[in-house]
């Protein structure tokens, strides 16, 4: 298979006085399994619609394999597109939706037309071989034996497959799928997932997929491009933009429950959140910041821990999800900021009164802390020496 580099520089897309791309740039290397993720509207689909060349970038270049394809009409650029609908051709049977691509490609108007077939060998040829990569590509997908069937006879998850397998059958330099999962239902989407990263995998074409579920970013993709108002906020591998989030957008879209935001304030070398304080890396400027912990970064207890800054927290609610649980609180020294952490479900095993007060301690390493504008604030966060602690306390 034909791996390739996809290489966007500078792309910016206007409707009239809309502007819905701002200045895209994104490296993806060959082979790599790519997801745009953002919110409604931010403009996923208008840049896969550039990419496939059903739009033209008002600026910027698009590069596909090494060739500047930015003016190429879609059919020249070798891509292969999987639709949100499957768009397959309802009277044609499964084998002839799949050998579609191939048959219009190698096959002129007249040598497709069935008499043909009868008086000319090579066109005889030319169907056998087509053939031949339909079963291989069906049974790749595990739907060899569905091939007489009309789409109306498949089950959402087969269709997918027909429309994936059509897709692949010419091994496109790319292959694009736009929301390929959102019109099956959850346990299939679950399986697909699945099975449509490891097909990637196995077959080695770049794709780039464009998703608002962050289940399916996180798990299927090897480089997530998160994307909001039209500009990509961060890109990079699932575990760096959740653990490593370059702008409070970023780390409020991802993870869920969602993450915990806090007002706080740097001064004088110290992180002030909501009454703790925290050391911060020398020479931090004193500024206002926003700080984001994440539900499974908050560890609660029954009593004070003796060396770490904690909250007393009310219990709101507690979710008991079976294996973990979720608890619902608000701080007691600020009544108006909520949080929500992840324990282990034998944390809620004895009784717990939504009154009870609980011990609230972030764990100081990893907390984000963001500029007012969202941007990531890069400074490390530290617990305060032991010595500091019960003056800082007292200080509350
Ligand atoms: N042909 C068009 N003419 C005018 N505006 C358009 C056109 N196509 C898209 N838009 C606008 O561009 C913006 C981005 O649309 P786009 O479809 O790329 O968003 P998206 O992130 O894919 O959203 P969704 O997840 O809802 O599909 C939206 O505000 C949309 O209304």
């Amino acid at each position: 298979m034909k791996a390739s580099r996809v290489r966007i520089q500078g792309i910016s897309k206007r409707f009239g006085d809309l502007e819905v791309l701002r200045r895209i740039d994104l490296d993806i290397e060959p082979g790599k399994l790519v997801c745009l993720l953002g919110p409604s509207g931010c403009g996923k689909s208008t840049l896969l619609r550039i990419l496939a060349g059903f739009e033209p970038p008002t600026e910027g270049t698009v590069s596909i394999g090494g060739r500047d394809v930015t003016t190429f009409p879609s059919k020249k650029r070798d891509i292969a597109m999987v639709f949100q609908n499957f768009a397959l051709y309802p009277h044609m049977s499964v084998e002839s939706n799949i050998a579609a691509p191939l048959v219009m490609s190698r096959l002129s108007f007249l040598r497709r037309q069935p008499l043909f077939r009868f008086f000319s060998p090579s066109a005889q040829k030319i169907r056998r071989e087509i053939r031949e990569r339909v079963v291989e590509t069906a049974s790749l997908l595990q739907i060899d034996k569905l091939l007489k069937r009309k789409p109306a006879q498949l089950s959402g998850g087969q269709k997918q497959r027909v429309a994936i397998g059509r897709a692949i059958i010419r091994e496109p330099l790319l292959f694009l799928m736009d929301e390929p999962l959102s019109s099956l239902d959850a346990g299939l989407r679950t399986q697909m997932r699945g099975e449509i990263a490891a097909l990637q995998k196995r077959l080695g074409i770049t794709t780039i997929f464009v998703t608002h579920d962050q289940t399916e970013a996180m798990t299927m993709a090897d480089q997530v491009v998160v994307m909001s108002g039209g500009v990509i906020l961060q890109s990079g591998s699932p575990r760096e933009i959740f653990e490593d989030p370059a702008h409070l957008s970023v780390a409020k879209f991802l993870g869920s429950p969602s993450i915990n935001v806090l007002d706080g304030e740097i001064s004088d070398g110290l992180l002030r959140v909501e009454g703790l304080s925290f050391r911060v890396s020398s020479g931090a400027a004193d500024l206002l910041v926003k700080v984001g912990i994440r539900p499974e970064e908050l560890l609660i207890g029954r009593t004070q821990p003796p060396d770490a800054p904690s909250w007393r927290g009310k219990i709101q609610r507690v979710e008991n999800l079976g294996h973990e649980a979720l608890v619902y609180l608000t701080i007691e020294e600020a009544s108006a900021a909520r949080l929500v952490a992840r324990v282990a479900s034998d944390f809620v095993a004895d009784p717990i009164q939504p009154s009870d007060t609980i011990f609230v301690m972030p764990r100081a390493s990893k907390l984000k802390v963001f500029k007012e504008d969202g941007r990531r604030h890069d400074i490390a966060v530290k617990q305060p020496p032991r010595s500091q602690q019960s003056v800082l306390q007292a200080a509350r």
